[in-house]
């Protein structure tokens, strides 16, 4: 498996054209922009962990039933740096690094404050995030790379720090119509008040502005919600939201700042600071876009990992929501590249399937319901929530389906009621082995599969004029194991599964993990302005978190504006 997870991905910088068999869709014009890792070592030093490689961005430009394929590094100054020292200098995930005292913009935090974290990384290799006119490479850091969707350059970098009080944001935010953007993040350093904050970030500067500066320095606080513990607040890498609600859960897989406040001394990853509590529930906050307050009700659920929420919708009282769960957090242990390297099959077996799970949280509790009662009253769903002595609501979710990950459905459904789930198929390896379309009201499902293929996050993009919630096409990379086959962008008929096109590109791609789909009737977007390539002043700065007992004075951590809590 070296050659999918391990090998050094060649770039494909000039537009390759891919040879087409099948036809595609006229309709279907644009550009699939995806992100992943795609270089697992520097000179001679390795990265310990998949999710640590270096970001490696690829397109598939459609145009006329002609594709053209190309990939470029993201220039981050993590990737400057290495490539410059010619072995790894920034930490990731599950590598910590040791720069050179005085050579890179990451060293100064060590030299200075060797107490403190070190600068997070700007590796964002994780997914496209679209912000009014621009797009940004993102992670799961406090940086985010804007970046060119038609060239791949990579453009300025922008520290959400300056913005919002958050450390650590997520990188599945949600649009609503409009495309304004809404996401979360974690500020772990506000003074001890550890919270999550959900931020807004408009879709256009307010009151049009000067190009280039672009809608992120316009992100405000929509919400924070205290972390339950100041020095263990939860992981999360999504959340759900509805028409009127947000949902967060704040589930027992957890990071311990006070191991992270002594990871670089101890000489352990980010990853190593992780931990399950199997013991420990998971709670689940809803909130009120309305009057951007949580729910008061305490709702709550057995202890799980979710990495992936699908969707979520109201229905006769409830917030219904779908996620896909894990009964612990082995999924991170499985893509440590020693594990998928060697003796693969033995290694990459799952301790836990992911379960596509739905819940179904009463909205309203009714004050004289009978301890022990449900209450739920949704007919679609055997969900639970059962209200308890002390008015907290245990709830129980309905195994909806097992073995999938990379959910993606028709975004127009975001929020509301839906039927289709576009997901990669796994089983006990966290390998995709097939494409799957499952039908929430059927629970009936079809796939797509081919021998030695691994496809990537199935993409649904609509028809114009789309009525049907299925009406489109599936987009998805293939790669294979087999060197004798090209890897393909597979166009799948939505409603059918069945090929309408593939594109076979005799390039080096890497499998990914999420992107977009830029239709050119987004032309605004497609033509962007070459932005200003000035960096953040403040972009080399320590992010100041330090533990208790150790001196706070110099590194607090600020926020340019916005960093309010309601
Ligand atoms: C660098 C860094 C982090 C990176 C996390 C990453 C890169 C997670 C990737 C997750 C993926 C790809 C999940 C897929 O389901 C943390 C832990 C937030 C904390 C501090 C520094
Ligand atoms: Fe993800």
């Amino acid at each position: 498996m070296e050659i999918i997870f391990g090998r050094n991905k060649k770039e494909q910088l000039e537009p390759l054209q891919a040879k087409v068999t099948g036809s595609i869709p006229a309709w279907l014009q644009g550009t699939l922009l995806r992100n992943g890792p795609g270089m697992h070592t520097v000179g001679d030093s390795k990265y310990n962990h998949w999710f640590d490689g270096l970001a490696l961005l690829h397109s598939f430009s459609i145009r006329d039933g002609e594709v053209f394929y190309r990939s470029k590094y993201l220039q981050s100054d993590t990737y400057k740096a290495n490539i410059e020292a010619n072995r790894i200098v920034v930490s990731e995930f599950g590598t910590m690094a040791y720069p050179d005292p005085c050579k890179n913009i990451f060293s100064k935090a060590f030299s200075y404050l060797s107490h403190t974290i070190p600068d997070f990384t700007d590796n964002c290799l994780i997914n496209i995030m679209k912000c009014g006119d621009d797009f940004y490479a993102t992670t799961e850091t406090n940086y985010i790379r804007k970046i060119d969707p038609q060239t791949l350059e990579t453009l300025e970098k922008v520290d959400y720090r300056k913005y919002v009080a958050v450390n650590l944001a997520t990188s599945h935010p949600h649009y609503d119509e409009a495309g304004n953007v809404l996401n979360m993040g974690t500020s772990i350093v506000d003074k001890g008040r550890t919270k999550y904050v959900l931020f807004k970030i408009p879709a256009a500067a307010p009151g049009g502005e000067k190009k280039g500066k672009g809608p992120v320095k316009h992100a405000e606080v929509f919400c924070s919600i205290p972390s339950r513990s100041l020095l263990s607040p939860s992981y999360y890498h999504s959340f759900g939201v509805t028409e009127n609600y947000v949902v967060f859960l704040e589930q027992p897989f957890k990071l311990d700042i006070l191991k992270m406040a002594t990871a670089y001394v101890r000489g352990v990853s980010w990853a190593s600071c992780m931990s399950f509590y199997r013991e420990d529930k998971t709670y689940i906050h809803i909130i009120d876009q309305r009057t951007r307050k949580p729910v008061p009700t305490k709702f709550y659920t057995d202890p799980m990992v979710v990495f992936h929420h699908v969707n979520a919708y109201e229905e006769d009282g409830c917030v219904v929501f779908d996620v896909i769960a894990y009964e612990d957090s082995s999924l991170y242990q499985l893509f440590y590249l020693a594990n998928l390297n060697k003796d693969f099959e033995e290694n990459s077996r799952l301790t836990s399937v992911p379960t596509l799970r739905r819940f179904a949280v009463p909205l309203h509790v009714d004050k004289d319901a009978e301890v022990g009662s449900n209450l739920v009253k949704v007919s679609s769903t055997t969900a639970t929530a059962l209200k308890e002595k002390d008015g907290h609501v245990y709830c129980q979710p309905e195994a909806l389906y097992e073995g999938l990950e990379l959910p993606r459905i028709n975004y127009a459904h975001n929020g509301k009621p839906y039927r289709y789930i576009f997901a990669a198929e796994v089983q006990w390896s966290p390998v995709p082995t097939k494409i799957l379309k499952y039908d929430v009201i059927t629970k009936s499902s079809l796939k797509w599969c081919e021998e030695n293929c691994w496809p990537a996050e199935p993409l649904f993009v609509p028809t114009p004029g789309a009525k049907d919630e299925d009406d489109g096409v599936i987009l998805s990379a293939i790669i294979s194991t087999d060197p004798q086959k090209l890897p393909f962008l597979l166009i799948l008929d939505a409603k059918s599964f069945t090929e309408l096109a593939r594109a076979s590109v005799d390039a080096d791609m890497h499998l990914d993990l999420h992107g977009l789909f830029i239709p050119d009737s987004d032309c605004n977007a497609v033509k962007q302005t070459p932005a200003e390539t000035q960096e953040d002043e403040n972009s080399d700065h320590p992010i100041g978190l330090t533990a208790p007992g150790l001196d706070h004075s110099e590194n607090d951590f600020t926020a340019g504006h916005g960093g309010a809590s309601l």
